[in-house]
């Protein structure tokens, strides 16, 4: 899997700084407050359990799965709810976790949905954020870093469905994506 990898973009070290980062500036923000905060599976999963456990403040964690790029590069256009959050988030403080905010699509669909159902406030931390890939807008709260305009993986990011579980994030050889 390792040989597939261009380049390294983020190590783990440097995710883990990034991760500390923003846990004490969420842990700062959310100090009098308990709120909902809500991983974005797949991708956001180990950011999520990364980060959450760098904030020493009292919250609640729930995760919602949404999914449109479908193992491919390119985002469909449509962000599908494959599994909803559980949690009623009526008047609650909610913090959306995310991996990468590229399009803003799926941003967009959350917070509108969330919005809806009458949150209180929604406010976002993603690991990457790149706003060369952005078609609708879509602000951050707290970001761990601003990414080129590649496709990216690792990390919990995939290229149809693989590449998770490495611990970096980096850019895949081209013929990876020619060869499939
Ligand atoms: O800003 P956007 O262009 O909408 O892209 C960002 C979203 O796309 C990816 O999810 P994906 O649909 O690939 O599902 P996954 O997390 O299960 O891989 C990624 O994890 C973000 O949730
Ligand atoms: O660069 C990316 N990599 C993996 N998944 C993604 N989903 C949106 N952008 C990306
Ligand atoms: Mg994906």
């Amino acid at each position: 899997m390792n040989n597939d990898i261009l380049k390294v973009l983020y190590s783990t070290e440097q995710i883990d700084e990034a991760c500390k980062r923003l846990g004490k500036q969420i842990q700062q923000v959310y100090a009098h407050k308990v709120p909902v905060v809500i991983g974005v599976l797949k991708g956001a999963t180990f950011f999520m359990s990364d980060i959450v456990r760098q904030a020493d403040t009292y919250m609640e964690i729930d995760f919602i799965d949404v999914s449109s790029y479908h193992g491919t590069t390119q985002s469909s256009g449509t962000v599908e709810m494959v599994t909803d959050i559980s949690t009623d988030v009526s008047g609650r403080d909610v913090l959306i976790v995310e991996d990468i905010v590229d399009t803003g699509r799926t941003l967009k669909f959350l917070t509108d949905k969330l919005n809806q159902r009458g949150a209180s406030s929604i406010k976002v931390c993603t690991l990457l954020d790149k706003p060369a890939g952005r078609q609708v807008e879509a602000n951050s709260d707290f970001i761990g870093f601003e990414v080129p305009n590649e496709f990216v993986v690792g990390y919990g990011l995939d290229y149809d469905e693989k590449y998770r579980n490495l611990p970096y994030i980096g850019v895949l050889k081209p013929e990876i994506y020619t060869n499939n």
